[in-house]
Order: C-alpha cells, then sequence, then structure tokens
C-alpha cells in the first residue's frame, strides 16, 4: 500500500558540503520554503555514513517523505536508505553535477525545486522509477541512480581520492593529467543478461540515467522507467582519442564513434583487474560486480 505523503513525517538531509559549499547560505531559506508545507525534522549529519545511517533511521520509523538538499553524493547517502521502502524521495538539487536530479525532472534552480517539493507534499502523488543494485561475492550491496563508473572515469576519481595535494577540483585536473598519460586498455569480461562478452576497453559506463560529471551524456539513450541499464563501453584508444570524446559525450553523440558501442541489459556482471568502481560519483565497489537495474525501486515524490 502506498504511504500518503501528505500525511505524515517529512524529513529532510541537508549536505552543507555540497556544491563547493555555494548553497550553504540559501540551506535556511529553501528549509523554509519547504516548511511551507508543514513541520520538518532536519536530519544533522557530516559524512556521507553518517547520511545513510540517519535516513535509514527515519525510513525505519516511516517516514513518509526524504527530501534531499544536495548533490549526487547525498543523493547516493540517501538512496541506500529508501531503496525498496515506500518512503519518497524529493530533491533539492544543491550539488555541483546535480545528474541524478535533472534525470528525474527537477528544476536545476535549488529555490524554484524547494518550492515545487513543498507543493507536492500539499499535493501527495508519488511515482517509481527504477535504481540500479551492486553486489560482489561478500554480501556487500550498494545502489546507485545514475550511472555507475568502471573505466578511465572511475580510475581518475580513485586517484584524486588518493591526491593530498592540491586540494579541491584540482584534484581531479591533476588526476586527470596523471591517468592519461599512463592510459591503457584494461581486459573487461561482461556477462550481459547471460551473453558473455570480453573487450579491451578504457570507458565503461552502466547507466540507469543518462549523465554524470554535470552534464556528461555518457549513456544518452539510459531511461530509468525501462527497468534494464545502458551499458557504453568505448574501446582500445589513445589519449587524443579519449580526450576528443569528451566534448561529444557532453551532446551524447559519442555513441556513434566507431570504438564506442553500447548495450542495454537488465543484469550486467562485469570484471577486471584492479579497478574500483563508482556511482553517482561516489567510491562503490572493487570489481568483480553484479549490477542488476531493479524497476520501480525508488519512490520519487510528485507526478
Ligand atoms: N550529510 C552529509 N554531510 C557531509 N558530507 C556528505 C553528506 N552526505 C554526503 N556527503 C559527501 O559530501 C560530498 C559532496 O556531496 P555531493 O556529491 O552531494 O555534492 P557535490 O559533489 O557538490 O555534487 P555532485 O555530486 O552533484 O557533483 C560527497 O562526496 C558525499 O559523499
Amino acid at each position: 500500500m502506498e504511504i500518503d505523503p501528505r500525511a505524515g513525517r517529512v524529513a529532510v538531509l541537508t549536505n552543507p558540503t555540497a556544491g563547493r559549499r555555494r548553497h550553504r547560505r540559501l540551506v535556511p531559506q529553501l528549509l523554509e520554503r519547504i516548511a511551507a508545507a508543514g513541520e520538518l525534522d532536519v536530519l544533522r549529519t557530516t559524512s556521507a555514513a553518517e547520511a545513510t545511517a540517519a535516513c535509514r533511521e527515519v525510513v525505519a520509523a516511516g517516514a513518509t517523505t526524504l527530501v534531499v538538499v544536495g548533490g549526487d553524493g547525498t543523493l547516493h547517502a540517501a538512496i541506500q536508505a529508501v531503496a525498496g521502502s515506500q518512503t519518497a524521495l524529493a530533491v533539492v538539487p544543491a550539488g555541483t553535477g546535480n545528474d541524478f536530479a535533472a534525470a528525474l525532472g527537477v528544476p536545476a534552480d535549488p529555490m524554484r525545486a524547494a518550492d515545487s517539493v513543498a507543493a507536492a507534499l500539499r499535493s501527495g502523488g508519488t511515482r517509481q522509477v527504477d535504481l540500479a543494485r551492486v553486489t560482489n561475492g561478500d554480501g556487500a550491496v550498494r545502489w546507485y541512480g545514475a550511472v555507475l563508473a568502471a573505466g578511465f572515469d572511475a580510475i581518475v576519481n580513485e586517484r584524486a581520492n588518493r591526491i593530498r595535494w592540491p586540494r579541491g577540483d584540482r584534484r581531479y585536473d591533476v588526476a586527470i593529467f596523471l591517468e592519461l598519460v599512463r592510459l591503457r586498455p584494461r581486459r573487461y569480461r561482461l556477462v550481459l543478461d547471460g551473453e558473455p562478452l570480453e573487450v579491451s576497453a578504457v570507458l565503461v559506463a552502466l547507466g540507469n540515467t543518462a549523465s554524470y560529471g554535470g552534464g556528461i551524456r555518457i549513456c544518452p539513450t539510459a531511461d530509468p522507467a525501462d527497468g534494464k541499464l545502458d551499458v557504453v563501453i568505448g574501446r582500445t584508444m589513445g589519449r587524443f582519442t579519449l580526450t576528443r570524446l569528451r566534448p561529444l559525450a557532453y551532446r551524447g553523440t559519442h555513441l556513434a564513434h566507431p570504438l564506442v558501442d553500447s548495450y542495454r541489459a537488465t543484469t550486467v556482471e562485469i570484471s577486471a583487474a584492479g579497478v574500483v568502481s563508482y556511482a553517482d560519483g561516489e567510491r562503490c565497489l572493487p570489481l568483480p560486480v553484479t549490477v542488476t537495474a531493479v524497476p520501480g525501486a525508488l519512490r520519487v515524490l510528485g507526478a
């Protein structure tokens, strides 16, 4: 039975570090706008792990709606708790990329998004979209909403997380440079709905929705209502070709490149040596993993 979001507890998760702290001063105003629809239970957390734990508590306590004020990483923390539950998720984009919020059709302006959350809390109504579930042989389970990267982008993220200096976004520039210099194709073994596929590749992305990295439409035809993942593979290519694919990927036209393949499957097994996957921009599980599209696993506030 669907919980009526008009009656019941509404929790809000905020992440003051999202969006390079740009929206931090906006948070009180955003909360005020959402609170126009009724009382809010504001969760105070200081890390992704704390955020997931706090969200799990409110979901277990029967919260009807969890509003997330943050970017893809904050959403990722919340999704771990709401996946498969009756609690509806609502989003006020306050991150840098906000790719999952965009895929859900949320207004890009946080004030407008907060107003539409308040309106949806008043009118009630939810819809369901797919999520992707990542598992490994050790029983670990992670959910994601947007894209899982298992190629160059994941390797750059992993490198950036190990760099102590420079700090901030400059770490990514340094990591991209370092990983472009040492770029080499890796041998990937995939199984797409039972069909094995062995390929040497530099890019591998599994999309529930189209974009990551703030609008890079790596899986441009991914649809979170089709019960499937879009699998995009950039085969063996040099750093020059890889770099030239990037502007194409913002438009989603990279799929026409002869070295880029795409597939669609419900369950994808993927293995490669020495790669840690990243999902929604967050460190996920080391390969090998199995990723499954789970239809309707996320209830979203609003029609
Ligand atoms: N409640 C929280 N408090 C502090 N940090 C959090 C919390 N929830 C998540 N985080 C971490 O904060 C980091 C930044 O958050 P988030 O990803 O939402 O913002 P962003 O990086 O600016 O946006 P985007 O991912 O959309 O580009 C993430 O790596 C995430 O793990």
